[in-house]
């Protein structure tokens, strides 16, 4: 494998938090969607955000006072309460949050602000996505003319498109520097190590205390034995995002979520695509329902095959006049398979965690397979079983979940406990989603999983499903293809699982993983009321499909209204 660390380093890039995008010219308005302070962009408060969920007034006297105080630790015998080692997504959401706790913090970075999620990930390639759902519509003459719509031509300028996503990651990445400085953090620049307990170095020879030490050094792309990556014709994420070309054929090694996403940004570019999946089924992460329905929507009808049950045991990139070529072995009997010729080929086939060189040798902790070991309230574990004190590990560093949103959740669960809140992160409350066109998002377990524990714990699973094609604005967009899929215990109304394939899947899945954070029941959840007609009453018909036995718990807020 390459060397992880110059890999990462290579790269210039941008960043997001664990709160969606917003721009730096956002108006004080629309801020309070995009999750960064408002103070971070010297806005002075307007009536309109008194009402926003930044609590306005208690936040602004904690956060000033942080902002103010963060020269002064709370325990005189350190340099910091808090320091992060690593300023990605996890790393900025723990700061924002120590801040906000008046913690004296401060964040090390070895690169750019923002990590894999705001330079490398979520953002660039969120904006390639928006690109491909745009050009999909456009070449659609069907779908067009339902509308009555005629479009000549639609086509793009490659450059264009790449800028798109470089723009967004600068933008965003610019903007969680800056609100990370105007709420006081301070950004220590260089290669961070763990000198002992509570010491931290960085850069060449700056050595510092801290009362409490986060590690959230993330990850970079796993490229197994025998690909051979040039960063031209065999590449990786990190070189895909660039769109420095478009090639006519290109196999994408892995049909995860990096994988999919990649398949719908070059189909809709006008490539074609060939999958290589090691697993007998693509897409073998999701829900087999919602894999199968994927297919029939998002492989079948594109210029895509594929290959499963096969690795890709040896890839060597395209010189002097010949192709990329891919060797396929059988993954159960490693016997040869079959040969490709491509023109280029995109690994997609995990990532591997980045915790080299952190001096975790200095307090007797051993990676396993290079991911740092922690327990449900990511305090890192020694060699011997034990708790190392004042030691924690978030985000992709840890493999728990590896999700910018749960990178930072974890972060902000860590501040809690250091600031005298116990916190225990339900993992199995945080949704995910792939960006494709139409989008696929998740919370829970899948079937097979719910089914396994129903019957180890002895407890009856049902499923509700319901269709985009009953749904008014779904079809109001010529958008009636999709399925939302609930799993559940019928005697008490606990939701197991969510999955939904459809139009801005994505965006709906909130209502799930809300009700299972917060441990609502179906029986109560399905009295609550949507607005008409929207998107989400798909999620309102899934709950309302639910027979569980169990009576309501609770009086909804409409029927209180009417007493
Ligand atoms: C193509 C792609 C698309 C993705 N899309 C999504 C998406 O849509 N939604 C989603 O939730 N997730 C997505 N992810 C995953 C997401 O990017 C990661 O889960 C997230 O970035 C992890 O955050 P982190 O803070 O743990 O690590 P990172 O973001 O990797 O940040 C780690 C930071 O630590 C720094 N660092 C490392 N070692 C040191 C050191 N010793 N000293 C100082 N600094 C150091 C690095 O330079 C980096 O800035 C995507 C990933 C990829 C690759
Ligand atoms: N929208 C999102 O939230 C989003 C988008 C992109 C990436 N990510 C995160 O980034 C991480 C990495 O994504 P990813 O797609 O690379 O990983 P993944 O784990 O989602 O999928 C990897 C796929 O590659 C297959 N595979 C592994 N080795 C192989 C081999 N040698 N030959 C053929 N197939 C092989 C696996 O069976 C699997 O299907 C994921 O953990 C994901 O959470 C998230």
């Amino acid at each position: 494998m390459q060397s992880a660390f110059s890999l990462s380093f290579s790269q210039s890039s941008l960043t997001l938090p664990n709160r969606p995008l917003c721009s730096s010219n956002a108006s004080p308005r629309n801020l309070r969607f995009c999750g960064l302070r408002r103070e971070a962009f010297g806005f002075s408060p307007s009536k309109q955000l008194n009402s926003c969920r930044f609590q306005v007034k208690s936040r602004r006297i904690e956060v000033s006072a942080a902002a103010g105080g963060n020269g002064a630790p709370s325990n005189k015998s350190f340099d910091y309460d808090l320091v992060i080692i690593g300023a990605g997504v996890g790393g900025h959401g723990a700061a924002l949050h120590a801040v906000e706790k008046g913690l004296k913090t401060a964040i090390i970075e070895g690169d750019v602000v923002g990590g894999t999620c705001v330079n490398r990930g979520c953002v660039p390639s969120k904006a390639l996505l928006a690109v491909s759902g745009r050009m999909r519509e456009l070449q659609n003459e069907h779908h067009m003319k339902s509308f009555g719509l005629q479009v000549s031509a639609a086509g793009y300028d490659r450059q264009g498109v790449a800028d798109h996503a470089s723009n967004l990651a600068t933008k965003i990445r610019n903007n969680l520097t800056n609100s990370m400085k105007a709420l006081g953090v301070d950004l220590l620049t260089g290669f961070g190590s763990v000198l002992g307990p509570q010491k931290v170095k960085y850069g060449k020879d700056n050595i510092i205390t801290a009362k409490d030490i986060i590690i959230a050094t993330g990850s970079v792309p796993f490229v197994p034995k025998g690909i051979e990556v040039d960063g031209k014709t065999v590449i990786t994420s990190d070189h895909a995002l660039k769109l420095e070309s478009v090639p006519d054929w290109i196999a994408i090694v892995g049909s995860g979520y990096i994988g999919l996403e990649f398949s719908d940004v070059y189909t809709a570019l006008g490539s074609e695509v060939t999958f290589i999946e090691a697993l007998d089924q693509l897409m073998p992460g999701f829900d087999p329902e919602i894999s199968k329905l994927a297919q029939r929507v998002l492989i079948n009808p594109r210029k895509i095959d594929y290959h499963t049950g096969v690795f890709a045991s040896k890839i060597t990139p395209a010189k002097d006049g010949r192709p990329v070529m891919i060797e396929l072995i059988d993954a159960k009997t490693k016997e040869p398979k079959d040969t490709l010729e491509v023109d280029a080929a995109l690994i997609a086939t995990g990532r591997a965690p980045f915790t080299n060189g952190l001096g975790l040798e200095n307090i007797n902790v051993a990676t396993q397979r290079g991911f740092i070991p922690v327990d449900e309230r990511m305090r890192v574990i020694d060699g011997n079983g034990k708790l190392v004190p004042n030691l924690y590990c978030i985000g992709d560093a840890n493999g728990k979940l590896m999700l910018a949103h749960a990178a930072s959740a974890q972060g902000i669960s860590v501040v809690e406990q250091v600031t005298g809140r116990d916190h225990v992160l339900k993992h199995l409350s945080i949704p995910a989603a792939c960006f494709t066109h139409p989008e696929i998002s998740m919370v829970g377990l899948t079937e097979p999983q719910a089914r396994e524990k129903a019957e180890k714990e002895g407890f009856k699973v049902s499923i509700a499903k319901t269709s985009f094609k009953a749904n008014t604005k779904a079809l109001a967009e010529n958008e009636g293809e999709g399925l939302a899929k609930m799993i559940y215990r019928p005697d008490n109304g606990e939701i197991l699982g969510v999955h939904i394939f459809g139009l801005h899947a994505a965006d709906l899945i909130h209502e799930a993983s809300n009700a299972i954070a917060l441990g609502t029941r179906i029986q109560d959840i399905k009295l609550a009321v949507h607005a008409h007609p929207t998107l989400s009453e798909v999620v309102d018909e899934l709950f309302k499909a639910a027979k569980v036995e169990s009576p309501a718990s609770t009086t909804p807020q409409s029927v209180k209204a009417t007493v």
